[in-house]
């Protein structure tokens, strides 16, 4: 069966710039695929050149195996984008932002009903309908963003940073969201820069830095690729990290590094490591 995105030797260049180097990607039908990295890595170019907001310099994409390329329309239809800027017409209702959306999407209004009603209930925005989004929050205008890529049914979502910005309580309620939108068979492209946002939803992660792939596991192989326990030593130098493949060899490590008077501790090893790893850098 075919990927539901498929991306191969994708390429962006901005004047001399190379945004993206030739990145190529799977995703499964039904997976949460996050694209990790920091500032400038190429993850909201990524996301701009599957939903036909900017053309690649070089290579080739497929939904479900056909050429978004070469087929926009079909794309714009399979995808739904939730972006990083907040896009919202602030002195409408939450009801207006929807309706208008779904006429631009060609629905009809009996179904922009149906829908719309059915996807604030499902986000716990039914009772807010009415008001403006300028009375929103900032949690709630990002779930908005999210009913509102979601209105035309689209078979897969791609989500620019949806947590940036937003408080840990917050960015909790919206990763349950995004778990249950995964849940109901939406395939979903999340960018994050926040490590544990990877590591807690996605199934698979890939490391993108500078334009490049480094690194497209599960968060659990590229954690174990490392070891399994860690051990920070604090120098002079600053902090280095050495890892083990069990406890005992890394409490061995602990106990000879601190009769020679070193500070240590002890920890299990986490996707931020890995990352540091693949890249020499952090997030
Ligand atoms: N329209 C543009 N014109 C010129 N350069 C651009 C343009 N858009 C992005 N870039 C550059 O391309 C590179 C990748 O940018 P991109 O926005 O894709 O990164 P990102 O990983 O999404 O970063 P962020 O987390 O800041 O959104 C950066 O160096 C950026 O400055």
């Amino acid at each position: 069966m075919s990927a539901a995105v498929r991306v191969e030797r994708l390429i962006k260049d901005y004047g001399k710039l190379r945004a993206l180097s030739g990145i190529s990607f799977e995703i499964r039908e039904g997976e949460l695929f996050a694209l990790l990295g920091p500032n400038g890595a190429g993850k909201t170019t990524t996301i701009r050149i599957l939903t036909g907001l900017t053309r690649p310099s070089g290579g080739r994409a497929w939904f479900f195996g056909r050429d978004i390329f070469a087929d926009p329309l079909y794309a714009k239809r399979m995808a739904g984008l939730v972006p990083q800027a907040t896009n919202l017409d602030l002195e409408l209702t939450v009801w207006e932002n929807l309706f208008i959306h779904g006429l631009l999407f060609g629905l009809s209004c009996r179904e922009i009903r149906r829908r719309a009603e059915e996807l604030l209930r499902f986000s716990g925005l039914w009772e807010r309908r009415g008001d403006r989004v300028r009375t929103l929050s900032g949690g709630m205008r990002r779930r908005l963003l999210i009913v509102r890529a979601l209105l035309h049914e689209p078979h897969i979502l791609f989500l620019d940073e949806p947590t940036v910005g937003l408080d840990p309580h917050i960015r909790r309620r919206l990763w349950g969201l995004i778990k249950q939108i995964q849940t109901r068979g939406t395939t979903i492209l999340l960018t994050t820069h926040y490590i544990e946002e990877a590591e807690f939803l996605a199934d698979r992660v890939a490391f993108l830095d500078r334009g490049r792939i480094v690194a497209l596991d599960t968060p659990g192989n590229l954690i174990a690729h490392l070891g399994e326990v860690a051990v920070d030593l604090v120098t002079e130098e600053g902090l280095t990290t050495r890892f083990f493949r069990t406890r005992e060899e890394a409490e061995r490590e602990a106990v000879r590094l601190s009769r020679a008077g070193e500070s240590v501790t002890i920890r299990r090893v986490n996707l931020e490591d890995a990352f540091l790893h693949f890249t020499g850098r952090k997030v």
